[in-house]
């Protein structure tokens, strides 16, 4: 029987195995952030241990750094935080990727961007969202701070084997729906425990033709639907994107690299413990209506009505829900009125997402009342969205244009949604409070984010012409 890609990577990564007890995992990349590491960094030196492997360790700073004024650092938590990253990536030899540095930005952002991030690998950081870079064809998953301390001493891990699952998506997207609401959708319609237990192989046609960055914002919500990662095999597009970055060989030995990746493809007979597969065609764009990703509808729908609960469960979520988020049964999407704006986050926040939103957001107006903030997911990014003017584009519609950080994605910094305002988010978590106290939150594309900028409200990127039309 043939091999899945997960089989082949957690089999490359074996250092030792045991009947009945957990592997050990050979770690090949250990991303570092500053929200995670203080303690694992203060074991080790109680243990008068070393950092095992400096060199396939990397960190930065992005939970708490200021998107303005970034160097007046007031709150001190952040500060000490940061000083503490500091001083660990200077003590135990790390590279550190700075407030200061052009290469800072969400550990999540930055890892691909300078080709730390390769198929093939095992990577970890304490952090959820390590799944992102799933993308690659890598095994990437987000760990505890015991477990930094772990990665950090041996470069390896112990980790059970979870279940494999395929999601297959076949067809043709339309015109408008991006990964976004791929990945919105497929929470929607399964929940936000379809993966829990597995590691999610993403495979049909609406994967293959996706770019880099659309991959990787699928791959991030992996952990909203309870799976462990999420991948994709690398592919053409994959070597595409690596070619030529900062810590990627160059040459023949990227030729001969390349040639590696491609064989991790999940062989043609190779059988998943579960599958799910979903009609591309069938997704619209899509608004997360209330406290867990799960609860989104597209934004032609509307909330549910209570009777629709199939499950007494699912009725109390439901109305746990809407009093939250201050709606009444039934209400109508698009009569959402919304305050705040946020592009960013590891979910949204590349190159690709910021053209998107400025696409719609170039020669229009943001709304009146609401604040919209655009912050790039690195300072590269940020650069490279400058030099091609996507934030006069913003700046001029009445966006607010940012450095790099997690910002308004979780409320460990200045940018906080204030009690009872409705956000617009590109993130990819909308639990009560995520976004402040009594915040509420709508996961969105960058496209439906700079629309609902736009039009004060959710409006169908499809049909924005027409909406602009009637107004
Ligand atoms: C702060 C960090 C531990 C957390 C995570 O692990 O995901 C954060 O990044 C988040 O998105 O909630
Ligand atoms: S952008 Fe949001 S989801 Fe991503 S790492 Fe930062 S806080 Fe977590």
């Amino acid at each position: 029987m043939g091999k899945t890609i997960i089989e082949k990577l957690w089999e490359n990564h074996i250092v030792h195995q045991e009947e009945g007890k957990p592997d050990l995992l050979y770690i090949d990349l250990h991303l570092v952030h500053e929200v995670t590491s203080p303690q694992a960094f203060s074991g080790l030196r109680m243990k008068n241990r070393s950092v095992r492997r400096p060199d396939r360790t990397f960190a930065t700073v992005d939970h708490n750094v200021p998107t303005v004024n970034r160097f007046t650092i007031t709150d001190p938590v952040a500060q000490n935080q940061m000083e503490t990253l500091r001083k660990n990536c200077q003590e135990f030899g790390i590279t550190l990727a700075d407030i200061d540095s052009p290469e800072q930005g969400i550990v999540h952002v930055i890892g691909p961007e300078l080709g730390l991030t390769k198929p093939g690998m095992t990577i970890v950081c304490g952090d959820s969202h390590t799944s992102t870079h799933g993308a690659f064809g890598s095994l990437a998953f987000g760990i505890g701070t015991s477990e930094v301390e772990h990665v950090l001493a041996t470069q390896t891990l112990w980790q059970a084997k979870p279940k494999t699952l395929k999601v297959q998506i076949d067809g043709e997207l339309g015109e408008g729906v991006l990964a976004k609401d791929v990945i919105l959708y497929v929470l929607a319609k399964h929940g936000v425990n379809f993966g829990t237990g597995h590691i999610i192989e993403y495979c049909g046609s609406v994967i293959e033709n996706m770019t880099m960055e659309e991959r990787m914002t699928v791959c991030n919500m992996s952990i909203e639907g309870g799976a462990k990662a999420g991948l994709v095999a690398p592919d053409d597009t994959t070597i595409e994107y690596l070619r030529g970055r900062k810590y990627v060989p160059a040459g023949e030995e990227f030729e001969a690299l390349s040639t590696q990746w491609k064989k991790l493809a999940s062989d043609e007979d190779a059988v998943y413990d579960k599958e799910i597969h979903i009609d591309g065609s069938e997704i619209a764009p899509m608004v997360s209506w209330g406290t867990n990703p799960g609860q989104t509808a597209p934004v032609t729908g509307r909330v549910p009505f209570l009777n629709e609960c199939k499950t007494e469960n699912d009725k109390r979520a439901v109305e746990s829900a809407l009093a939250y988020m201050g709606f009444s049964e039934g209400q109508k999407i698009s009569d959402i009125e919304i305050q705040k704006v946020f592009i960013g986050s590891c979910t949204n926040s590349r190159l690709e997402d910021l053209r998107m939103a400025a696409e719609i957001a170039k020669g229009r107006k943001v709304h009146k009342g609401v604040q919209a903030i655009v912050v790039p997911g690195s300072q590269a990014v940020k650069v490279l969205a400058e030099a091609e003017g996507l934030d006069q584009i913003f700046l001029e519609a009445g966006f607010e244009w940012r450095d790099s950080g997690c910002s308004m994605c979780l409320s460990m910094n200045a940018d906080v949604v204030p009690a009872g305002e409705h956000c617009a988010s590109t993130s990819n978590r909308n639990f009560e409070g995520r976004q402040g106290a009594g915040a509420r939150t709508h996961l969105v594309s960058p496209a439906m984010a700079a629309a609902a900028a736009v039009h004060g409200r959710f409006v169908d990127v499809r049909k924005l012409e027409a909406a602009e039309a009637v107004h």
